[in-house]
């Protein structure tokens, strides 16, 4: 079947470049990897959820159906403690699945519920190979493979990864090889090595389905996370592109007037930038706004705080719970930096260098995301008619 991918030759988001190196070993560079798995639990106590209940069903199921199979009055006194520990067995397997339930529905931390799942694994897949065991050695009609088949299969698909799965098919075995062992007739014995090739066979297959889904999983987050940064970013600068500051200073904007917080807008502008671009060319143009990003980055500390793109040459950076006076001075630095960088222009009448200027406005209480601002560009244009190379705030504001 035909795949449509993004073009990704274009990218350089991490997403992108963790595709190009490929992740044969299932695993990302730290960063990246640290992103998926919080990715990849999000709908994980869901599938947890639906899995234990499904497991509980059919063990519990199982284990009724026990009582109805196996005539305890009719089993040797040597049989009775065999049948007590398949009984304890089955209880003790339907506690593992029980305390996964309650993890998933409690929403346990999900390492701890990594290791309970795993731990489940282990008990379902030895609990079901001692079952057999126990219906051989009783001389109960069995669908032996059948059982161990289900629920190693029914397992595998919420394997938690290829690792946890060959862990626990090696677990497995070595459970089927020492009931082989203590197998007290040849044909259970032989019973017993049976399923271990056989189950041994489908631990492999199930282990390359477990490599495959994962593999498709973090491929589809890489592209997921491509697009959805290429989206919301500005692919020049990388900060946060029109559409994604909109929505950000909406939210903020309604965030600040529940919280009773100040919100200071400031509007950048690079001056002179036409004559910038005709003298040096659009490429070096984009490496002058690339260093005013880098500059309007470095202005944002908290976590509300925004950095964007809001135009060719015109950023906007967006600063909640900054008082007036904090405001003030981030932007003064923003124009100073802007300047300490030292980029030769050659072409403006206000400084020999790259500057910028910058038109400030807090957020009132009647504002909308429009006027605030409309009224922060009005600023911009009255410190580009002052001269340039400056930041100008609203009136109350001036010093
Ligand atoms: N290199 C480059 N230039 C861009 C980009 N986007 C817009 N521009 C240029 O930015 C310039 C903006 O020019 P103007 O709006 O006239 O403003 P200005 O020359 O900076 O003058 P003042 O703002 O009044 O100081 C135009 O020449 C655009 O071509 C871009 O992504 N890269």
């Amino acid at each position: 079947m035909l795949q449509i991918r993004p073009p990704l030759q274009a990218s350089t988001t991490k997403y992108a470049q963790q595709l190009r190196r490929g992740f044969r070993w299932l695993r990302f560079d730290a960063p990246l990897e640290a992103e998926y798995r919080a990715y990849s639990h999000s709908d994980e106590y869901v599938r947890v959820l639906w899995f234990s209940a499904l497991c509980l069903l059919l063990w519990g199921g199982y284990g009724l159906f026990d009582l109805w199979r196996i005539d305890a009055a009719r089993l040797g006194a040597g049989q009775q403690p065999l049948l007590t520990a398949l009984r304890v067995t089955r209880v003790a397997v339907t506690v593992a699945i029980a305390l996964v339930l309650v993890g998933a529905l409690w929403r346990a931390p999900m390492r701890w519920l990594h290791g309970a799942l795993m731990g489940l694994g282990v008990a379902l897949s030895c609990g079901a190979a001692f079952a057999v065991y126990a219906y051989k050695v009783f001389g109960v009609p069995h669908e032996t493979a059948v059982l161990v088949m289900i629920m190693l299969g029914l397992f595998s698909p919420f394997a938690i990864n290829l690792w946890a799965q060959l862990a626990m098919a090696a677990l497995y075995l070595a459970c089927v090889g020492a009931l082989a062992w203590v197998a007290p007739q040849p044909e259970v014995q032989a019973q017993m090595l049976r399923l271990g090739v056989e189950l041994a066979l489908a631990a492999l297959v199930f282990s390359f389905a477990a490599y495959w889904r994962e593999h498709q999983r973090r491929e589809q987050f890489l592209y997921r996370g491509d697009a959805h940064w290429l989206a919301m970013r500005d692919a020049l600068t990388g900060l946060y592109n029109r559409r994604m500051f909109n929505h950000h200073l909406e939210q903020v904007m309604a965030q600040a007037r529940r919280e009773g917080q100040p919100l200071a807008l400031l509007i950048v502008d690079v001056d002179h930038f036409k004559a910038y671009n005709d003298l040096h060319g659009h490429p070096q143009g984009d490496a002058v706004l690339q260093q005013v990003a880098q500059v309007g980055l470095a202005c944002i500390g908290r976590p509300l705080d925004i950095a964007a793109r809001v135009g060719g040459e015109e950023f906007a950076v967006l600063l909640y719970g900054s008082s007036a006076e904090h405001a003030r001075a981030l932007g003064q630095s923003l124009v100073a930096g802007v300047r300490q960088r030292a980029l030769a222009h050659g072409a403006s009448p206000v400084a020999d260098v790259v500057t910028v200027s910058v038109g400030g406005a807090m957020v009132q209480p009647e504002d909308r995301p429009q006027t605030l601002f409309a009224r922060a560009d009005r600023v911009l244009y009255q410190a580009k008619n002052n001269g340039r190379d400056r930041c100008h705030w609203e009136a109350a504001l001036q010093a």
